[in-house]
């Protein structure tokens, strides 16, 4: 569904990505992790088509991102970490906004739907500047979902929701990778991680240190068994790696 092959992306003479192949499932989701300043984010930006890759390719749903742009974005939704909407739109004229841009033609319930499902209902007449935080993160979601998308890539989804909102935003981001949505989801926070996520890919300086299941990267590395998620990132992330070699961390690479 998502298909990544040697994307590499320079800025000036800064390496922020270097040679990343992956693939995502349809049900998957892949939690992508690394420090600061490790290439997450500029790997979602590549994947959502902001970003031209330096060299590799990418596709969506089997469509190149970069020979067919408008067709592989239709088939995504990225979810920036800071939501950007209209000040001038209201919530549901928002939904209504993203409906005509992608044709989605079953608007008209999907839209009470989505605003229920994100907690939304009672605020459907009302502009950004008069939503939460976290309310406008919701809506930033409902964009995304409205159309169905195919590849799902999620920057930091929890930012500024309550308890409830974040085991509701869980809910949302599980039933639709059961639904065949290839997700990605890239977050500091690694107890959603470890939740959420049926494989890690873990990057550092943007090369690739592990990628798998937990089980087949602690194969990959017997001295991570037992460990926690947060010992198994420090390990992976650190610098001070037992093993030496970043390469030799990769596991189920595809
Ligand atoms: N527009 C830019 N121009 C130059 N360098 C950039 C630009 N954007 C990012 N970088 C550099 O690319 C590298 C990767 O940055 P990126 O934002 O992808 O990291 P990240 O993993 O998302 O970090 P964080 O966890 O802090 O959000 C960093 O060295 C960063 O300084």
């Amino acid at each position: 569904m998502i298909d990544v092959s040697g994307y590499t992306k320079l800025y000036g003479d800064t390496v922020a990505v270097q040679s990343l192949s992956f693939h995502v499932a349809p049900g998957d989701v892949l939690g992508l992790v690394g420090p600061n300043g490790a290439g997450k984010t500029t790997t979602l930006r590549a994947l959502a088509g902001i970003l031209q890759p330096t060299s590799g390719s990418i596709a969506v749903a089997g469509i190149d991102l970069q020979s067919q742009p408008v067709a592989a974005k239709a088939r995504l939704a990225f979810i920036p970490d800071e939501p950007q909407l209209f000040d001038y739109l209201t919530v549901t004229e928002h939904l209504q906004f993203v409906a005509r841009l992608y044709g989605v033609t079953d608007a008209a319930p999907r839209i009470p739907e989505l605003l229920e499902e994100l907690e939304l209902t009672a605020k459907k007449d009302a502009l950004p500047p008069e939503l939460s935080r976290g309310m406008k993160q919701k809506l930033a979601i409902a964009c995304g979902l409205l159309h169905r998308p195919a590849a799902l890539l999620l920057d930091e989804p929890l930012t500024g929701l309550d308890p409830v909102g974040i085991r509701r935003m869980k809910e949302t981001i599980a039933a639709r990778a059961r639904e065949g949505t290839a997700v990605i989801l890239s977050s500091h926070l690694l107890h959603l991680v470890e939740e959420l996520c049926t494989r890690l890919l873990v990057i550092r300086r943007g090369q690739m240190v592990a990628l798998g299941t937990i089980e087949e990267i602690v194969s990959a590395r017997p001295d991570l068994a037992g460990r926690t998620l947060e010992e198994m990132f420090i390990a992976l992330t650190g610098d001070g790696t037992s093993n030496g070699s970043p390469n030799g961390l990769i596991s189920g690479a595809a």
